[in-house]
């Protein structure tokens, strides 16, 4: 055996020990399969982290940047607090179109709200609004906007609120300091800045599997932002 091989048996192992059949998560995916949605939703079991993560919290305000077909969101709803709401945002009309009619059939239109636009005027607008504090917020959109979503997010909680980011090892690219990528770039720029700023303590752990290398960071919003 590979040692490829050897990660994806294991990822499988873990699937088959920690994950049921799912219908509803199985119809979403296969919807944005079907709509021709590229595949670059989480893999299962980070959903289902983000799922546990909110439950941790007992979230009431979650807020998600990059909706693609609403997958993530809907692990994400699944684990609000009774009364709690997701407000996702997503560039791409068709897609907020194909996440809602994925959150109507999941039972979950109540639940969610998709805001279509650039997020980072969609995250301006929510801090205008006084829609947060959010309790956990995944960042999942373009890669080059990251550290300036970090930010946002910051802004946009409360201290003990949680900022997921997710995609932050890409193959081990990560290490290209010189890199030239605009993802790398971007995400190198976002631990940079997270690393640095004195509000937040931070994590992140790699991934391997069927999704391929990658990893997820955890940060813990530790002060109230000043603004
Ligand atoms: C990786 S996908 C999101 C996957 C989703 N979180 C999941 O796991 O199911 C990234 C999404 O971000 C959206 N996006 C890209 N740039 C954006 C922007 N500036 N503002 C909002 N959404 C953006 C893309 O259209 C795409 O649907």
């Amino acid at each position: 055996m590979t040692q490829d091989d050897k990660w994806l048996a294991i990822d499988d192992y873990i699937v088959e020990n920690f994950l049921e059949a799912d219908p509803v998560l199985e119809a979403a995916q296969a919807a944005c399969d079907a709509a021709g949605l590229p595949a670059i939703q989480v893999a299962p079991l980070q959903g289902k982290l983000l799922m546990m993560l909110a439950r941790a919290l007992q979230a009431r305000k979650i807020l998600e940047v990059g909706t693609l077909g609403g997958y993530s969101t809907i692990w994400l709803a699944r684990g609000l607090a009774e009364g709690g709401h997701v407000t996702t945002l997503e560039l791409d009309p068709r897609h907020a179109e194909i996440a809602q009619a994925n959150f109507e059939n999941a039972g979950l239109g109540d639940k969610i709200t998709v805001r279509v636009g650039p997020a980072l005027d969609s995250m301006a607008a929510l801090h205008t609004e006084g829609a947060g504090p959010f309790d956990l917020i995944f960042i999942d959109a373009d890669k080059p906007s990251t550290p300036d979503y970090f930010d946002w997010a910051v802004k946009l909680a409360r201290p003990g609120s949680f900022i997921v980011v997710d995609n932050v090892v890409r193959e081990g690219a990560i290490l290209a300091a010189q890199s030239d990528n605009k993802h790398v770039k971007g995400l190198r720029a976002f631990y940079a800045r997270a690393a640095a700023d004195p509000r937040v303590t931070a994590t992140a752990f790699q991934t391997v599997g069927h999704k391929g290398h990658d990893g997820l960071a955890i940060v813990q919003v530790t002060q109230a932002p000043s603004d």
